[in-house]
Order: structure tokens, then sequence, then C-alpha cells
């Protein structure tokens, strides 16, 4: 049965859970919540402040996030109540280093490959490297939320396999999709940015009207049916509230709020933090700490973690602006370069957090 392999329930302990909530709930509720109010409510923003939760991401749990990749699917692999593999001291001849050593190679190569092919493509076909960076982030905000509502939310309408499936394409089309029936032009200006730095353009038919409302109805259907097939499934209506109450928040949010501020606010605030939330659930150390009510230490020991990755893909930032063929010296232009960056480091992220998904039984 679908749920007896869901070994992630058993990954985050009850004692542990309190704490984890201020990442899954409060860190992504609150702000998300007052921005949706004062932008429906009229608020304006200068142009360059769009852009400040995205700058804010380079350190603040955006960039961060996927930094901790090599630690997180070793400790998947482990498993709970195995010997932790020995991550910090790997050159050890113990079994516990042997097996990290092992995982760390495999996280190594699925980035020099995956990222690497790609970055190429960036060079080659911009236009459609900037197009599978859009479905692929669509897949991967989407499946960010399986885990949070599962093992964290206990949401029990999510115990087959083709509802995850569903629910992952509503969550990931709300950033992906909503923003361009709202916003259309900033939408495509913003695309523009991407591929422009790599010598390509963007077609106009998919912000006309007509496009936008045969993607609006496709949406709002989607999520209509699959909230509907949640709440005949659910014997816990509450957690179903919440995942219908946060589908509706999100909907109103990315209809309201302009998109860069309101993408990256969302990749700081929610995306980030809730993948943080289940990468720390994975540490043995971290949890110990959980479980006595402090998310302090064990936030400490995620950035410990992620500081080095996160400095070296830095500079991998500045190398791609420098080898950009017509890179924009302007906040708008390093924005798009640093997007692209992240849709490189995207790729093999995605390898990764789909891992730790089978790990979990999700897929
Ligand atoms: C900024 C922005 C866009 C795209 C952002 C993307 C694609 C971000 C991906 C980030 C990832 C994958 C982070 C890692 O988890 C849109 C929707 C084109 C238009 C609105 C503004
Ligand atoms: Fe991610």
């Amino acid at each position: 049965m679908a749920l007896a392999r869901e070994r992630a329930d058993a990954r985050v302990p009850p004692a542990a859970r309190a704490p984890l909530r201020a990442l899954v709930v409060w860190v992504p509720w609150l702000p998300v919540g007052v921005a949706t109010l004062a932008f429906a409510g009229g608020l304006s923003i200068p142009p360059a402040w769009r852009y400040a939760p995205l700058v804010v991401s380079v350190v603040a749990f955006g960039m961060p996030h996927g930094a901790v990749d090599w630690a997180a699917l070793p400790r998947a692999a482990a498993g709970r109540g195995d010997d932790s593999p020995d991550l910090r001291r790997p050159w050890r001849r113990t079994a516990a280093a042997r097996f990290a050593r092992r995982w760390l190679a495999v996280v190594g190569v699925v980035y020099l490959i995956a990222g690497s092919v790609y970055a190429l493509v960036w060079f080659r076909a911009p236009l459609v490297a900037a197009g599978a960076f859009l479905a692929l982030t669509w897949f991967h905000w989407g499946q960010g939320e399986i885990h949070p509502l599962r093992a964290v939310l206990d949401a029990d309408h999510l115990d087959a396999r083709w509802r995850r499936g569903l629910t992952l394409a509503v969550r990931g089309a709300l950033p992906m999709g909503v923003p361009l029936l709202a916003f259309p032009d900033r939408y495509r200006a913003v695309l523009t940015s991407f591929v422009a730095p790599f010598g390509g353009s963007v077609p106009a038919w998919p912000f006309t009207a007509d496009a936008r409302l045969a993607l609006g109805a496709a949406l709002g259907s989607l999520t209509l049916a699959t909230l509907a097939v949640g709440y005949r499934a659910a014997a816990d209506r509450r957690a179903w509230v919440v995942d219908a109450g946060e589908t509706g928040l999100l909907w109103a949010y990315f209809l309201a709020v302009p998109p860069v501020f309101a993408v990256g606010l969302y990749f700081c605030c929610w995306h980030a933090p809730r993948h943080v939330a289940r990468v720390i659930a994975l540490d043995d150390r971290a949890v110990a700490a959980l479980e006595g009510g402090r998310l302090a230490p064990a936030l400490g020991r995620f950035a410990r973690e992620a500081a080095v990755p996160t400095l070296v893909a830095l500079v991998g930032c500045a190398g791609l602006w420098w080898v950009a063929p017509a890179p924009e010296p302007t906040l708008a232009g390093a924005t798009g370069v640093y997007l692209v960056a992240i849709a490189v480091l995207t790729l093999p992220h995605v390898v990764v957090v789909t891992w730790l998904d089978r790990i979990a039984g999700y897929w």
C-alpha cells in the first residue's frame, strides 16, 4: 500500500515536527499573506525594489537550499536508524566513510553531467532552454509541496500517487502559470532577460488574450478538480482545508503581486524553507535539537553545510556572466543571468530531490 511505503513519515518524528512547522507554515504563510493583502489593496513599489527578494535569495534560503544536496541524498539513502554516513571524514576506512564517499561521488557526477549539458543548451538554443526551465520549475516547485503536506501537515488525501501527481501539477502551476494570466508583459520581459544574453528572443503568441484565457480556464479547472478529488479522499478534513487554503492563497498572491517580486518572495519564503525543513529532518543531530524544541542549532548545521557550495555556485554565476555573449549590465539583466545560473543548478537539484522522493515512496 502506498502509505506503508512512505518511509518519509518515519523520518520526521512527531516530537521534531513542532519546531519544523515554523519553516513549513509560518515563514511561508506570513509574508505571502501580507504581500497579497498589501498589493491587492493597491500597494505599489519602485521597480528596482521588485528585485529585492531575488537578491536576498542569493544568501537567504534560496540558493543555499539546494547547496546541501551533497549531504541530503547520502543521509536519505542510509535511512534513519542505520549507521549515519560519515560525511565529515569521508576519507576514513570505515564502512560509514566508504558509504559517504560513494554517495558524494554520485551527487558530484549528477551535478557535473546534468549541469554542463544544460548549460550548453543555454548557449545553443536559449529559447528551448528557457521553456525547459519553466517546465522544470513547474515540476520542481510542485514536487516541493508534497513532502510538507504529507510528512509535516499529515495530508492523508495525498496517500495515492495519482492525487500527489495532480497536486504537484496544481502547486507548480501557481508560480509558473498564474503570473502570466495577470502580468503578461512583465512575464515576457523576464523571459526575454533569460534568453537575450544568449542571443535569443521570445515569441508573442503565449501572451495574447486568447492564449491567456485558455491557460486560465485550464488551470482553474485543474485546481478545482484536484481539490474536489482530495476532498472526497480526505479522512482528515483539517489537512485538506490547509491544502485548499494554501492553494487559494497562492492563486490570489500570484494574481495580485507583481511577478518578479512574487516569484522571488515565493522562492525565499515558501519553496526554499520547506525544502530546508525536509533536509534537516534527515540529519540525526539536527533532529536531536528539534526534539528538544530547538530550531536554531538545526538551522546552524544547515548553514554550515550550505556555506561552501553556495560560494562555489556564486563563483559559477560570475563565470556565466563573464562567458555569456551579450549580458546586459542592469539589475534586470543581472537578475536574468542569475536565474539562468539557478536553472543550470536546478536540473541536477531536481534529480536529487526526485531521488529523495523515490526513497520516501512518493513516486
Ligand atoms: C522571475 C520570474 C519568472 C521565472 C522564474 C523562475 C523560472 C525561477 C526559478 C527558480 C528556481 C528553479 C529555483 C530553485 O528551486 C517568470 C515566471 C518567468 C516570470 C515572472 C518572474
Ligand atoms: Fe528546490
